[in-house]
């Protein structure tokens, strides 16, 4: 209950030392950590936002002594450097809210990293569900990120190889966290560490035997461009000796598996990495690129089409010629206008089985695909998430896939079409700033092509 909660707070939450005993007062007992978090662990899920709520309000910043240090620093204004940056320093401490001490203990104790990072999964879970709009919950989620950021900066992570000589429970939650392509099997996994594949994650000693981000890998000839080729059935027998043809590194599944870490660039930090770990391992190798989906693509496109439901025909969107042979190959009867004819047919995944529908198709889909992944944009940025995941990783939009991924997904989540976002090692870090300052998309010709025929065709 609330006295419950307000009974555990004053006694756990230590007050924060004065200045001047700031680096002198010895620690809390390590029990206080323990019992927050036993207590909180013990509280129903929502029961959690109050108990939150109540230690952000109740054990955060003392607003008054920092607005009487922020006038204190102002009056210092003409005086000596020195001076100055004590009364900064003053105001820099006094900033510090209450509970982030707290915090900073239960990092000490056992599991209490995972504790923490579970916490800000609960507390991003809070705001995207917007359980909560209050600040005092996204000051906690700014706390938490950067004492994250500290804990899991990339000099403190380990990079591990996963092979089959790998433990059972780290194959065990490599299959599991696998979010991309769903391991159907033993065999399945054993193919995926196997011959001309690499799987790395990264781990940290404060939560060992926990892969904290999973990197699929293929080695191949060439930049695939499909992932038929990649997670098919059956194994190879041969093992990795014809390194000639291995001369391409195609990242095709990247999985965070710790919400509360989202934020914290792991996978960034990991395919930088690992191309490191692949170039000393491969010297002549030259080619990184990934095989992402598009999801978002299928519906995306339903929706376009459901809009021009009533004209009948989404005239910008496909061209007279192609209309009238859509028609012809549904041989839709005067019935539903052509576009409610298509948009069932791309719900449904059924073009996909007439030869003449995906003929006719195949330029549609592509040049749509490559305005949804160049063109739409949510504030600025990519609409598509993995997208702007690659780009703001300075990869380059390269290379659209027709019948890349024609599993049952695929099709029903991108027609079928894939996408190579291509590291150039040497754009990489310029690519970046780029998109993430003047939200430029770097593109291949051949994507730059697919966008301006779809311009030609349309006033979007
Ligand atoms: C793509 C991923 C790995 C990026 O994670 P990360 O680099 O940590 O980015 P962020 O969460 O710090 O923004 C992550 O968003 C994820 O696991 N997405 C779901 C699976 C996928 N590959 O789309």
């Amino acid at each position: 209950g609330v006295t419950g909660m307000e009974e555990i707070l004053a006694r756990v939450v230590a007050p924060l030392p004065t200045y001047e005993t700031r680096d002198k007062s010895p620690p809390p007992p390590e029990s206080n950590s323990l019992d927050f978090m036993h207590f909180y662990g013990s509280l129903e899920k929502e029961d959690k936002l109050g108990f939150l709520a109540k230690l952000t309000q109740d054990f955060g910043v003392d607003h008054k002594s920092v607005s009487e240090l922020a006038l204190r620093l102002l009056d210092t204004q003409l005086r000596d450097v020195a001076t100055v940056l004590q009364v900064e320093d003053r105001l820099r401490y006094g900033l510090t809210p209450r509970y982030k001490q707290l915090l900073n203990h239960i990092s000490r104790v056992e599991g209490g990293v995972k504790f923490l990072v579970d916490l800000r999964a609960d507390v991003l879970e809070i705001i995207s569900s917007k359980a909560s709009e209050s600040p005092h919950i996204r000051d906690l989620n700014g706390t938490l990120k950067s004492l994250l950021s500290e804990w899991f900066s990339v000099g403190l992570l380990r990079l591990e190889r996963i092979t089959w000589q790998s433990p059972c429970e780290i194959l065990q939650r490599i299959s599991q966290y696998e979010a991309v392509h769903p391991v159907r099997n033993w065999t399945d996994l054993k193919r995926r560490v196997g011959p001309y594949r690499r799987c790395y994650a990264f781990t940290h000693a404060a939560m060992p035997g926990e892969p904290l981000v999973v990197l699929h890998v293929a080695l191949t000839e060439d930049i695939s461009d499909n992932i038929q080729s990649i997670v098919r059935e059956f194994a190879t027998l041969d093992s990795e000796e014809d390194v000639n043809k291995i001369n391409a590194a195609v990242f095709y599944s990247i999985s965070s598996t710790q919400a509360g870490l989202q934020g914290v660039e792991l996978g960034n930090y990991l395919i930088k990495r690992v191309v490191r770990e692949l170039q000393s391992e491969f010297p002549h190798m030259a080619q990184f690129s990934s095989l992402s989906p598009i999801p978002g693509f299928s519906s995306w496109l339903q929706g376009l089409l459901g809009q021009y439901r009533k004209e009948g025909r989404g005239s910008d969107l496909l061209s007279e010629q192609e209309w009238k042979e859509v028609e012809q190959a549904t041989d839709s009867a005067p019935g539903p206008p052509a576009a409610e004819a298509l948009r069932k047919l791309i719900a449904t995944g059924e073009w996909m089985r007439s030869e003449r529908l995906t003929r006719v198709l195949e330029p549609v889909l592509m040049r749509l695909c490559a305005w949804y992944l160049y063109g739409e944009k949510r504030r600025g940025y990519a609409l598509n998430p993995v997208g702007n995941f690659h780009l703001q990783n300075g990869a380059t939009m390269w290379r659209l896939n027709w019948h890349a991924d024609t599993s049952p997904r695929g099709v029903a989540n991108s027609c079928g079409v894939m996408v190579n976002y291509r590291y150039f090692l040497t754009e990489t870090s310029k690519n970046s700033a780029l998109y993430l300052q003047n939200k430029v998309i770097v593109a291949s010709e051949q994507v730059l092509g697919l966008v301006s025929q779809f311009q030609k065709n349309s006033k979007l």
